[in-house]
């Protein structure tokens, strides 16, 4: 029964990149987007208002996160601004109440998209830089999850969201903090969802979205080898975002973006390292990281303006 079992899941699988499966209705739904002031949180702030959702904004920098609030309301959609470190788990509980007071209804979609990189090589970077990119791109997640959980669980209706990278599947050079953060939050998700399964809690979904370079400005200069970069261009955000979206709404568990960087995934599980680190060093991924390193020190040092 057991193999009749994952036989049918491999084969819904495979169909459902062909037929896509009914997408549920989000509209009314109370969605929280932490970094919604940022180049991927804007864009799910507009995406889940274009599916009637009301959104709920946190993002550590007030303007940026105002700013989306504004284009929330300019597509006649409810948007409710809250300035949140979510590195501070008293900040993230007290807003979580406020939220909860102010609105007087549950989030019922969380969705963890806040997240740095320091952009320095291991041994040049300062402690405090790695120890914030842990804060915000994985111990956040703890915070969040158990502030706005134990609603949906209550109520057997939820969704959480954790925008991890393929960074959390496979690695590279030089992003030592950002790969050690994305490893863990894709760790903390996938127990996450197993508790879930385990516990029987079947309306609270988990969708873990891992997306290749996309166009934000986060990870600027990052190259590989021309040739390859035909195949693997960096991600459209809108693309990147609409391609999260679709899964979400079908309840997809897992989706990485592009489909092509399941392939390195696999390649990372069942080749032998060495096998790995050629390909890394034919395809110019061993050394992506370095331009995008020099890119950021020369913004630091204002040789280069960024808008
Ligand atoms: N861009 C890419 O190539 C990829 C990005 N991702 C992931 O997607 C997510 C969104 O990235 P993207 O939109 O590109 O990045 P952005 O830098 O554009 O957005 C991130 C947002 O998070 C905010 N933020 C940072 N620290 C905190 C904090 N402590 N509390 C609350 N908010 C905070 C930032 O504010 P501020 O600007 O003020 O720091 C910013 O508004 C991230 O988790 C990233 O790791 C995944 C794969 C590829
Ligand atoms: C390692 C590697 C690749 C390059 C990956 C890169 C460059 C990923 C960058 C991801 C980012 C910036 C994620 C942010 O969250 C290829 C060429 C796909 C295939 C071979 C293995």
């Amino acid at each position: 029964m057991m193999l009749l079992d994952v036989i049918y899941f491999i084969l819904r699988n495979s169909l459902r990149v062909i037929m896509r499966p009914r997408t549920k209705q989000i509209e009314g739904e109370l969605v929280l987007i932490t970094g919604s002031g940022g180049g991927l949180g804007r864009l799910f702030a507009q995406e889940f208002t274009k599916h009637g959702a009301d959104v709920v904004l946190w993002d550590i920098s007030s303007t940026c996160n105002e700013q989306t609030a504004k284009l929330v309301h300019e597509m006649g959609g409810k948007a409710h601004v809250y300035t949140v470190d979510v590195t501070k788990r008293e900040d993230v509980y007290r807003n979580a109440e406020l939220v909860r007071k102010d609105l007087g209804r549950d989030v019922t979609i969380l969705v963890n998209n806040a997240g740095v990189v320091a952009g320095e090589r291991m041994l040049d970077c300062p402690d405090e830089l790695m120890e914030r990119t842990m804060k915000v791109n994985s111990h956040a997640h703890f915070w969040t999850v158990k502030a706005f959980l134990p609603q949906m669980k209550a109520q057997n209706h939820g969704h959480i969201v954790t925008i991890a990278s393929v960074l959390g599947l496979f690695s590279t050079a030089g992003v030592e903090d950002y790969c050690a953060s994305k490893f863990a939050a894709v760790g903390f998700h996938e127990s996450l969802a197993h508790e879930l399964l385990t516990e029987e809690v079947q309306g609270v979904k988990t969708t873990l979205v891992c997306p290749y370079i996309v166009d934000t400005g986060m990870f600027e200069g990052c190259r590989i080898r021309e040739e390859v970069e035909l195949i693997f261009a960096p991600l459209e955000p809108q693309y990147c975002v609409e391609q999260a979206m679709n899964a979400i709404l079908i309840d997809q568990p897992l989706v990485c973006i592009p489909r092509l960087t399941y392939l390195p995934f696999l390649a990372r599980a069942l080749l032998p390292w060495e096998s790995n680190v050629v390909m890394y060093r034919f395809m110019g991924s061993d050394k992506c990281m370095y331009p995008f390193i020099d890119n950021k020190r020369q913004v630091a040092n204002g040789c280069i303006k960024v808008e």
